[in-house]
C-alpha cells in the first residue's frame, strides 16, 4: 500500500518539476521518475500468502533502497546546478525516509537497522558532493537521529500492541494454552501438507466436583496444574490447546498411535504423582480421562474430532482415568 502511494506520489510531481527544475536536467528526471515509480508499483504487487518474515524483511529493505536511491541521483544530478528551492526540498528527503519506520510495527533491531541505513545512504550522497561531515551535514544527522529515534519508539510501541492483541486472541487467558480456534487451524494446517499426525483429547475426571467441594479457584489451580504437566510431559514439536473448560486437545505431528498412547499414559501416571495445594491448604489430587486416535489421511477434522471424543466418552464410560484409542477397545 506504501510502495503504491509512493509510485503514485512520485508521478504526481512531474508537473511541478517542469516548471522549477532547469531545462537540461528534466529528461533526467523524468527517466528517474518513471524508473523510481515502475519500481515501487512491482513492490506494491509482490505479495506474499501465507505471511513471511523473511521475504517482509526484504520487501522493507526494499521499500528503504528504492527512495534512498532515488535521493542519491536526484541530489548528483542537483549539485551540478545551483540551488533553487525545489533542491532546497530534496534536503528534507531523508528526514522524510526516517521517520516512514514509524508506519510498521518493528523491533528494536529491525528499526535500528532501518535508521542506519537510511543515515548511511544520506552520509555517502553528502559526502559525495560537499565532502566530509560539514556543519550543514551534522545539523541533518543530528535532526535525523532525533527522529529515528522518535520512529523506534513508536515501532515498537505497535508491535508491543500487535503482540498484546494476537496474544489475546490465540492464547486461552487462565492456563496461557493455545485456544479452540487455534488448535483448529493448527489441525487444519496439518492436514493441507498431509503431515501424519496423533490427537489426544484430554477431560479431567469429575472437575465439577473438585469445583463445588474446594471453590472455583482450586479448579482453576488444578487447570494450571494439568498444563504443566502436559508442557512436561508432551514434546516441544507437538501443539497444545485448551479446547474448552476442562478439555486439552494435543495435536501431535508424525506420530504413530502406539507412540501418543505412551505419551497419554505418562501424561495420566504423571497426574496421580500431583498434588495441588488449594488456599487453604488442602492437598487435592486429580485424574484424567484420554481419547487418542491416529489421523486417516482423507478423513476431514470433523471426522477426527468426532472419534477421538467418542474414545473419550468410551474412557469415561469405563470409570473413568484410562486411555481409550482404536487398538485399546
Ligand atoms: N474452576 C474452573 N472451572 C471450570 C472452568 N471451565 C469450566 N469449568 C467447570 O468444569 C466443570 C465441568 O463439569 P462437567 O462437564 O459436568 O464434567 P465433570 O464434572 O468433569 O465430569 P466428567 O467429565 O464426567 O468426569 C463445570 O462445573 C464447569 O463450571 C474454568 O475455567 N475454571
Amino acid at each position: 500500500m506504501l510502495a503504491l502511494m509512493g509510485a503514485i506520489l512520485t508521478l504526481l510531481w512531474i508537473p511541478i518539476e517542469y516548471y522549477l527544475l532547469p531545462e537540461a536536467l528534466m529528461p533526467y528526471f523524468l527517466l528517474l521518475r518513471c524508473s523510481v515509480a515502475a519500481c515501487l508499483l512491482a513492490l506494491s504487487a509482490w505479495t506474499t500468502q501465507p505471511y513471511h518474515l523473511g521475504l517482509a524483511h526484504i520487501r522493507l529493505g526494499v521499500l528503504i533502497l528504492i527512495p534512498s536511491l532515488f535521493y542519491l541521483i536526484a541530489s548528483l544530478l542537483l549539485s551540478h546546478y545551483p540551488p533553487v528551492g525545489l533542491s532546497r526540498g530534496y534536503e528534507y528527503f531523508p528526514l522524510l525516509l526516517i521517520t516512514i519506520g514509524a508506519i510498521f510495527p518493528l523491533t528494536l533491531s529491525e528499526g535500528i537497522l532501518a535508521v542506519f541505513a537510511v543515515l548511511l545512504f544520506y552520509l555517502v550522497t553528502n559526502s559525495l558532493i560537499h565532502g566530509l561531515l560539514t556543519i550543514e551535514i551534522l545539523n541533518t544527522l543530528w535532526l535525523m537521529l532525533l527522529l529515528g529515534s522518535i520512529a523506534l519508539w513508536t515501532e515498537l510501541s505497535q508491535l508491543h500492541i500487535l503482540l498484546r492483541l494476537y496474544r489475546q486472541a490465540t492464547r486461552d487467558p487462565l492456563t496461557g494454552l493455545f485456544n479452540r480456534r487455534v488448535l483448529i487451524e493448527q489441525l487444519q494446517n496439518f492436514m493441507n501438507n498431509k503431515h501424519r499426525m496423533a490427537v489426544l483429547l484430554f477431560d479431567l475426571d469429575r472437575f465439577k466436583r473438585i469445583n463445588d467441594s474446594y471453590g472455583h479457584l482450586a479448579g482453576d489451580e488444578v487447570l494450571r496444574a494439568f498444563t504443566k504437566i502436559l508442557e512436561t510431559q508432551l514434546r516441544e514439536q507437538d501443539v497444545i490447546g485448551r479446547y474448552g473448560g476442562e478439555e486439552f486437545l494435543a495435536i501431535l505431528p508424525h506420530t504413530t498411535e502406539q507412540e501418543a498412547i505412551i505419551l497419554a499414559e505418562n501424561v495420566r501416571q504423571q497426574c496421580h504423582a500431583v498434588k495441588v495445594e488449594t488456599i487453604l491448604h488442602a492437598q487435592l489430587q486429580f485424574t484424567v480421562s484420554i481419547g487418542v486416535t491416529e489421523w486417516d489421511c482423507n478423513e476431514s477434522i470433523e471426522f477426527l474430532l468426532n472419534r477421538v471424543d467418542d474414545f473419550l466418552y468410551v474412557a469415561k464410560e469405563r470409570g473413568r482415568d484410562c486411555i481409550v484409542a482404536k487398538s485399546l477397545r
